[in-house]
């Protein structure tokens, strides 16, 4: 292709000169045309100039291939003005993997400014492109770039801008576990449905998934657990079956949920119930594919391949570049492939896991509510985002034994479109409202609605003893209204009740939901046989009604509830 292909470069003059580099570029260009061009041909065109806006753009119209290799970069909107400018010519796009747009163009072709071989195969491959690849690239840009514009931005960014001040509004202190009231009501119960999830909960998080091995004294509680006749015991797990009934496959009586609610087997049984069995699981090679990109270049991660799911870990990573790299990987993935394909991203500890949309902890956890009505007691613990899906569960809709509190949940959400504009206004000034009116009247009510044991600790004072004990400050339905004054154990919430976990957010493709509790205390899903646990500090982002610093702290717990350690 020597005389045939020429490179155009303009580069804007900076504010501050860099005599040095320009020296540089100059001596490189001069070489580069000296050793591949003619008298006739000149391989590369170098302007340092500014150029004007209709020059630029007759530039990235008029051009056969972009070539865009920055090896650092923000966003890069050359890459989106050349992508409109080329609607006649179908150009491809080289883009460099380093740019802020590289994660979203997957209709570009990657490569890494550094390997300089790659580039140059790109380009010829560029240039041999049909016509047909060309357009249908192209098509697939230029479709991102008009659905993405900058209105598009706003409005998502003030959706996921309410969005967030609601579930803000979740990361009001969770207060330790109190150890005397889940004894107390633990041992009151006649039955017991106790749920787990696994990494981070029963075991601590460990540097390889191989290495999350279960430790004996977690082993002894669990199995002196399931030995109790009035208990139901489940581990719901992100894990494979092999690992789950290879580490705990021996006690007797534990039911198990596999790979984030896709498999089931129940206690005492030996068969799993395939969940996802009917799903087309075509998707796995797609997401494969992207993984493996991703593996490829970033050191010391790597995939775990599941029956129904895909886990593509980064712990071994550098910490930092793993936690970039994964960004890029979620973006890349909810762009080419959640938008077609039945499937969620869980961003889950170090790692990015995918499984089908249909399944999930909370599915599990709902389940086995309706398949055990006359429970006395739940626990549910978890430590990870996919166990929220399970304290939802607990809290929320087709729950059996709330049904008027979900009645009343029902009643009071309301769906905000993002698209429509004085729906969100409105809403964000209700919420900001109430947020503001409940951050006044917050720290007042908090103390006198908590009591007893050892909760100075976590900053609430003991209070009388009385019926309202058992509620947990932040719980659904008991947080405080934005009305509410100071009355001490008033538990009667007013009409602009904006609660902790009535703010419900159920992410869609295009709409997400705001709940508001409509001041109905039957609002509160909380009853005090239900005990959902989360295993970190206080302030993390929660809808459970406890918490636990460690794994240690729960299996301690279980050892006293289960009566094989000393309280
Ligand atoms: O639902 P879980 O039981 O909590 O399982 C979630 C995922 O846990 C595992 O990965 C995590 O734990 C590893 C061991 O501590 C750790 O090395 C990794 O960084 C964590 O992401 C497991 O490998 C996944 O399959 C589970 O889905």
């Amino acid at each position: 292709m020597q005389g045939e292909v020429v490179l155009i470069q303009v580069t804007s003059p900076p504010l501050v000169k860099n005599p040095k580099l320009e020296a540089k570029i100059t001596e490189q260009v001069v070489h580069i045309n000296g050793t591949y061009g003619s008298l006739n041909f000149t391989p590369v065109h170098h302007y340092h100039q500014h150029i004007d806006r209709d020059e630029y753009y007759v530039l990235l119209s008029v051009v056969d291939i972009g070539l865009i290799t920055s090896v650092r970069d923000g966003m890069n909107t050359t890459s989106l003005e050349y992508i409109m400018c080329q609607q006649e010519n179908h150009g491809p796009l080289i883009l460099s993997e380093f740019t802020g747009t590289a994660g979203s163009l997957s209709g570009a072709m990657m490569v890494n400014p550094w390997d300089y071989q790659g580039v140059a195969k790109v380009i010829y491959d560029a240039l041999n492109l049909s016509e047909e690849d060309k357009i249908s690239r192209h098509n697939q840009l230029h479709k991102h770039v008009i659905t993405h514009t900058a209105q598009y931005w706003a409005k998502t960014f003030i959706a996921e801008l309410i969005l967030n001040v609601g579930t803000g509004e979740q990361s009001a202190p969770t207060p330790y576990l109190d150890l005397p009231i889940i004894t107390d009501q633990y041992h009151k119960a006649k039955k017991r449905l106790l749920m787990f999830d696994y990494d981070g909960t029963l075991t601590p998080i460990r540097k390889t998934p191989g290495a999350a091995v279960p430790q004996e004294h977690m082993l002894k509680a669990l199995a002196a657990l399931c030995a109790d006749p009035k208990n139901i015991v489940w581990v719901i797990s992100g894990r494979d079956q092999k690992v789950l009934e290879e580490w705990l496959g021996h006690i007797p009586n534990l039911g198990f949920s596999a790979e984030h609610g896709s498999f089931m087997r129940q206690p005492g049984g030996q068969k799993w119930v395939n969940l996802t069995e009917s799903l087309d699981m075509g998707w796995k090679n797609d997401v494969i594919e992207i993984f493996t990109y991703y593996t490829e270049r970033t050191q010391g991660s790597f995939i775990e391949h599941k029956r129904s799911s895909l886990t593509w870990h980064y712990r071994m990573a550098d910490p930092e570049f793993g936690a970039f790299q994964a960004k890029e990987c979620q973006n890349h993935l909810e762009n080419a492939v959640l938008s077609k394909l039945p499937v969620e991203i869980l961003v889950g500890k170090k790692n990015l896991e995918v499984r089908p949309t249909i399944v999930n902890k909370g599915e599990i956890v709902k389940r086995l509510l309706s398949q055990h009505p006359d429970v006395e007691f739940v626990m549910c613990a978890g430590d990870d985002k996919t166990d929220e899906d399970m304290f939802r569960a607990l809290v929320g809709p087709n729950n059996n034994n709330n049904n008027n509190a979900n009645a009343a949940r029902r009643n009071s959400t309301v769906v905000v479109e993002p698209y429509n504009n004085e729906l969100v206004a409105e809403t964000a000034e209700k919420i900001a409202n109430a947020t503001l009116a409940h951050s006044r009247e917050h720290s007042p009510v908090m103390p006198q609605l908590h009591l007893s044991s050892g909760h100075i600790a976590n900053g609430f004072a003991p209070g009388v003893q009385d019926a309202t004990h058992l509620i947990p400050p932040h719980h659904p339905g008991t947080a405080v209204s934005a009305e509410t004054t100071t009355t001490s154990s008033s538990l009667a919430p007013s009409s602009n009740d904006l609660s902790r976990s009535s703010i419900s957010t159920q992410g869609s493709a295009g709409s997400f939901s705001v709940g508001i509790n409509n001041g109905n205390s039957s609002g509160s899903a909380y009853n005090g046989e239900r005990f959902s646990i989360t295993i970190g500090h206080a302030l993390k982002k929660t809808l459970a009604n406890w918490h636990v610093t460690s794994p240690e702290e729960l299996i301690r717990v279980l050892g006293i509830l289960s009566g094989t350690v000393d309280s």
